[in-house]
């Protein structure tokens, strides 16, 4: 039988990188394909080769048999491959329906017929159940909505062969439930999907053969149903990785993080946020759970100064920093890991040793009688490379051309090396692998033990309950619930998440009500510590 999809040999080189060795890639029509491997591995390039986007340095490419050169994107829509990158290509002040159309726009009578556009778009997203308003503008939807479109926009050019890169990273277990679904049903149509992932459970649920490369090498072809997810982590990192829940946390001390009454406006009539209440407290993590674009992201925006706040206080250690500048803030004991690691997290034409350096520049050692000691900021990097394990051809590397998983490890050690009293971590570990999972965690419950207090906010529902001792979930900008680690589960938060009304005793505040409680009998009725 021919295959859909055959790479032969393909090396791929950047200055001072191999991104890929002389890998041979094959993929069967009808078949969904897991393509796995470590941050780095050369996955991604690797697919960009067959999306057209990079073009091998050696090497061949077989589309059912027949020799292509994909020297474009648009060579491969020709050949019916079509990519969801991990970085949106959206144009942001076009609207979803514009987006998704963008150079294969239906016409009628010569003209663009934005009727039928927007028609068209929202029967494919109602078809596979991408909940998407095509008329919106992309620059006014959240990231998990953004990835929607993308895998729109693919479905649009009926793409034969659709390529996934993480496309789950943004969402909720239901969504990624539902967009399995849709990839089984393309598979039922003789269609073949590449999805490259790392999470494991993943790629035994929905792929029929797994593909591991590491170091820019392909190390292991397997079939998924005899394989385990032991042995392809084995085959991605060359050794056993430790993915049990991380010890408890210790008796946490005083609140350093305190939200009172916070309101955020939204686009529309709806607040982003309303009334929220919650507090960190030192040597405590508290996760956020909710389905993305339920005000999670303005939330921690607003707590760090990057957002309006129509109503209330945010107190840092005693502090009040309602009214502070971000630099303030940063200042007064908070660190931020976003969302967006590539707009807000990093600068990508600086190099490694700025980008390390940010925010560090205005204290010793980097500062230096006022001015910046460029040796120290090199040891600054070389040191966080090497703590993290950023695969990274040298400090002065610009930190655009890093893989996913590589720019987010950068951007957690910049973050966790400010040793703020408060860290704010916005999906610490989407896009990372296995083994960058388990140290990033390693390193948060190291800040939790040295008092630190943490605010998680992921869309890994896994890793909120494994790390946080309580769980805040946000449904339409409220705190809805508020569950304790021992009570959460998956099914429990799920139904909070769809708005489902609370237990009495998963209520906000009933936690610090009953502490303020415990607290006030300990204190022989003289007050909270709260
Ligand atoms: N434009 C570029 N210039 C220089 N090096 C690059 C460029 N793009 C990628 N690389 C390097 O090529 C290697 C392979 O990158 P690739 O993005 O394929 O990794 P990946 O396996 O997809 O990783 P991740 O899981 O983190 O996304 C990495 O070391 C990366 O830093």
């Amino acid at each position: 039988m021919v295959a859909e999809v055959s790479m032969r040999g393909i090396t791929k080189r950047f200055p001072g990188v191999l991104a890929d060795d002389n890998v041979d890639f094959e993929v069967e029509t009808g078949e969904i394909h897991a393509l796995m491997g470590e941050n780095g591995a050369g996955k991604s390039i690797l697919m960009s080769m067959l999306a057209g986007v990079y073009q091998p340095d050696e090497g061949e490419i077989f589309i059912r048999g027949e020799r292509r050169t994909l020297s474009s994107p648009l060579d491969a829509i020709d050949a019916g491959i079509g990519m969801v990158f991990q970085s949106f290509k959206l144009f942001p002040s076009l609207t979803i329906a514009e987006n998704v159309v963008f150079r294969a726009e239906p016409t009628k009578r010569g003209l663009i017929d934005r009727q039928a556009a927007g028609r068209q778009v929202a029967e494919i997203a109602e078809r596979y159940g991408l909940s998407i308003d095509p008329g919106a503008r992309v620059d006014s939807v959240p990231v998990g909505v953004l990835q929607r479109v993308e895998i729109v926009k693919a479905l649009y050019r009926e793409a034969r062969v659709l390529i996934l890169d993480e496309p789950t990273a943004v969402l909720t277990p239901q969504e990624t439930e539902r967009l399995f679904d849709v990839l089984r049903a393309l598979k039922a149509d003789g269609r073949t999907i590449i999805i490259i992932t790392h999470k494991l459970n993943e790629a035994m649920a929905i792929s029929d053969r797994v593909t591991v490369l590491r170091d820019g090498r392909n190390v292991a072809q397997l079939v998924t149903a005899e394989s385990s997810p032991a042995e392809i982590t084995r085959h991605m990192t060359g050794r056993d990785v430790d993915l049990s829940t991380p010890p408890p946390a210790q008796r946490p001390g005083e609140v350093v993080l305190d939200v009172r009454g916070l309101t955020v406006p939204g686009t529309g009539e709806r607040n982003a946020v309303s009334q929220a209440e919650l507090f960190v407290r030192a040597g405590e993590i508290v996760g956020i759970a909710g389905v993305a674009g339920n005000g999670q992201v303005e939330l921690a925006e607003a707590i760090i100064g990057m957002r309006q706040v129509g109503a209330g206080t945010v107190s840092v250690s005693g502090s009040d920093l309602s009214r502070a500048t971000i630099a303030e803030r940063r200042d007064g004991g908070i660190a931020y890991i976003p969302e967006d690691r590539h707009a807000v997290g990093s600068a990508g034409t600086a190099d490694a040793i700025d980008n390390l350096a940010l925010g560090h520049h205005r204290r010793a050692p980097i500062l230096q009688r006022g001015l910046l000691s460029r040796s120290a900021m090199l040891e600054h990097a070389k040191r966080l490379i090497q703590r993290f394990g950023v695969k990274i051809a040298g400090p002065t590397t610009p930190v655009g051309t890093l893989s996913g998983g590589n720019l987010q490890k950068v951007v957690v050690a910049r973050e966790l090396d400010y040793r703020s009293p408060l860290l704010i971590a916005e999906q610490p570990t989407r896009g990372v692998d296995i083994g960058a999972i388990e140290a990033i965690h390693r390193e948060l419950c190291k800040y939790r033990d040295n008092g630190g207090a943490l605010l998680l906010i992921s869309a890994e529902l896994s890793e909120i309950m494994s790390l946080s001792s309580r769980i805040l979930v946000m449904f339409e900008g409220r705190i809805v619930a508020e569950v304790p680690k021992s009570e959460a589960n998956d099914a429990l938060l799920g139904l909070y998440m769809a708005g489902h009304e609370p237990e009495e005793r998963h209520r906000p505040g009933a936690f610090a009500a009953t502490l303020a409680g415990s607290t006030a009998s300990q204190n022989n009725g003289k007050g909270a510590a709260l």
